[in-house]
């Protein structure tokens, strides 16, 4: 399995309704795993051909038999990747394209028979698989985690109490990670289903909010798999790990090309920064296989926060999947064809997955000798008394867990605080407030600063004391953790649950069925319209559901009648984003749309 390349794929959709609106000339063309591209403006020019694992034709309809549905995308991509996570690989799929081009749609998907996603039946499939298992000696677990990274800051898309922006670090033994992202324990197909619906909800209404749009963002679903089984000779258990990374990466398109002006240029900017930092992560790693030469030091991981936490699924230890999603319009040429050339040079990237077999108990020993050599630097500092205290008071360490991770501080923590040993970018100090958006950004900066001031890996030895007392903390915190039992996972994900169910429906944002009615509620008087539009560009409907009656909007009024579950009539005019020219394209609905309705049912 070593030396494996990235499993490369293309796929083209069907025209949308604006492109159909102005008579788009399709200029892909499919042959076996053969993408070929003309050139709309210069026939002349010659059509430019690439040669992938898979080629997907989905531009038509099922009944054209060299149309790609749902399933055979599921099938050659998100099944093999699913296998090799059983055999114990990390593995990651992420889709790359142009806004509006079908990244969500093959990652996601819709809720509809056939129409269903990559995420969902891989997970439905996972289940599917554990449940036919009748080996007593063997059990699984399923953790996930879905967070957000927009301008550079990362978002927890399933806990509802973590409002602002999440930390990136870097661990000496375990590499980059989000501190305090919620990881829910789930046992079965619904859970996860259910935790997948909130967190795009929590996408959409926090885009909403930030008057952002999903497609600015990427999205990172991660699956925790653990396969354990007992050996009943010596009644030890011996453990598989894999880390299953679902990734729909956000718009790829120029800035100029958007017509992006202002903040939304910035916004753009500094997205771009993440794919533009991905792009040259590829290339890099590209180069190296070509050239031998290089040194994988070399490759810029830490200039984005997305290519950081992607390191190891980028040339490391992961069986890697790109999809590269395009668009089949003239007018988008330019575009599809530089993702078509992204999408060639990710396929010469080598990476050299190994099988995660027992992490846990080479993890707590690695967690627990690093406490050890930290606790020694600390000792020869003076700093004996307190590293008493911390041993007679804390049993979060060697006498298994001592609580839930992120929960009160520990002595240690109290220990150090007390004596006044609060590293500047440290975790919080005790009862101090939660870190605000803005405070402690996951800046990518920072990350290079870090990096250059301890490599990783890098002994503790030449560490301050502030860095070993903040090294300390983090290292008791992340082995709580990995002591946490299944039970303790599973009250935490309920409390979380029951906690977002609360947050939402005092945000309004629930579904209440009272005979019939559909919508988005708001008993505090909060906002009564939320945006559901995932594409600004496709301006079909940017109005979704909102409560009966008129509700204020900007300039407009937009007057909603209800029938039953379907929205009988809407009357508003609305000014969209711009157009990919830049322009405002102004549109007004009115009469029925059950369209509006079927989208809002996504709430659900
Ligand atoms: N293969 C497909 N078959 C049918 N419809 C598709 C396909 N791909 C995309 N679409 C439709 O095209 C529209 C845009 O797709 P989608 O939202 O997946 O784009 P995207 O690349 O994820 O955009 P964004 O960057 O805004 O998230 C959606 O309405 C989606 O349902």
């Amino acid at each position: 399995m070593a030396g494996a390349s990235v499993k490369v794929a293309v796929r083209v959709r069907p025209f949308n309704s604006r492109e159909i609106g102005r008579n788009a000339k399709c200029v892909i063309q499919m042959q076996g795993n053969t993408t070929c591209i003309s050139n709309p403006k210069q026939p002349k020019d010659g059509a430019k051909n690439f040669t992938f694992d898979y080629s997907y034709w989905s531009h038509t309809t099922p009944d054209d038999p060299g149309f790609t549905s749902q399933t055979q995308v599921y099938k050659d991509i998100g099944e093999e990747m699913l296998l090799h996570a059983f055999e114990g690989y990390n593995v990651c799929i992420f889709a790359y394209g142009q806004t509006g081009a079908g990244k969500s749609y093959t990652m996601m998907g819709k809720q509809e028979p056939g129409q269903e996603g990559i995420i969902p039946q891989l997970c439905e499939d996972l289940f599917q698989r554990t449940g036919e298992n009748t080996d007593p000696d063997l059990t699984y677990s399923v953790e996930v985690s879905y967070m957000e990274i927009y301008c550079e800051r990362v978002r927890d898309l399933l806990n509802p109490k973590s409002q602002g922006t999440l930390r990136v670090r870097e661990h000496p033994i375990l590499g980059p990670y989000v501190e305090d992202l919620s990881k829910l324990a789930v046992t079965g197909f619904t859970d996860i289903r259910d935790l997948m619906d909130a967190g795009n909800k929590a996408r959409t209404v926090a885009a909403t909010n930030m008057n952002e749009t999903s497609s600015r963002s990427h999205a990172v679903f991660t699956i925790v798999f653990t396969q354990k089984r007992r050996d009943q000779m010596t009644s030890l258990d011996t453990e598989k790990v894999s880390k299953i990374s679902l990734v729909d990466l956000a718009g790829s398109e120029r800035a100029d090309s958007s017509g992006a002006k202002g903040m939304r240029l910035k916004e753009g900017a500094n997205i771009n920064k993440s794919l533009t930092t991905l792009g040259k992560v590829i290339s890099a790693l590209a180069e190296m296989q070509s050239s031998k030469k290089r040194k994988s030091d070399f490759i810029p991981y830490r200039d984005s926060v997305l290519t950081w936490l992607l390191k190891e699924n980028l040339g490391g230890n992961s069986r890697t999947a790109m999809i590269a999603a395009l668009s089949p319009a003239d007018i988008n040429y330019e575009e599809t064809l530089s993702t078509l050339r992204y999408a060639d040079r990710a396929k010469q990237i080598r990476c050299n997955a190994v099988i995660n077999e027992d992490p846990n108990a080479k993890l707590i020993r690695e967690l627990k000798a690093e406490v050890e050599r930290l606790r020694n630097l600390l000792f020869s500092q003076g700093l004996q008394e307190l590293l008493d205290n911390a041993v007679n008071n804390n049993n979060n360490i060697n006498n298994g867990p001592g609580g839930v991770a992120g929960a009160s501080p520990s002595p240690l923590q109290l220990a150090l605080t007390s004596n006044g040993i609060t590293p500047e970018n440290g975790p919080a100090p005790p009862g101090a407030e939660p870190v605000s958006e803005g405070d402690t950004p996951a800046d990518p900066d920072q990350l290079i600063e870090d990096g250059e001031e301890r490599e990783e890996g890098e002994s503790t030895e030449n560490i301050s004391k502030e860095e070993a007392a903040e090294r300390l903390m983090e290292t008791e915190k992340i082995i709580a953790e990995l002591n946490e039992t299944w039970e303790e996972k599973l009250r935490k994900t309920e409390s979380i649950r029951l906690e977002r169910e609360s947050l939402l429906v005092e945000m309004g944002v629930s579904i209440k069925e009272d005979g019939g009615t559909l919508g988005v509620f708001s008993p505090k008087g909060t906002p009564h319209l939320v945006n559901l539009n995932e594409d600004p560009l496709m301006s079909e409907c940017l109005l979704y559901y909102i409560k009966e009656g008129v509700t204020r909007v900007g300039q407009q009024d937009v007057d909603i009648k209800l029938s039953g579950q379907f929205i009988k009539e809407i009357h508003c005019v609305f000014v969209s984003e711009t157009n990919e020219q830049g322009e405002a394209a102004r549109k007004s609905v009115s009469g029925g749309h059950s369209g509006a309705v079927s989208r809002s049912r996504d709430l659900r």
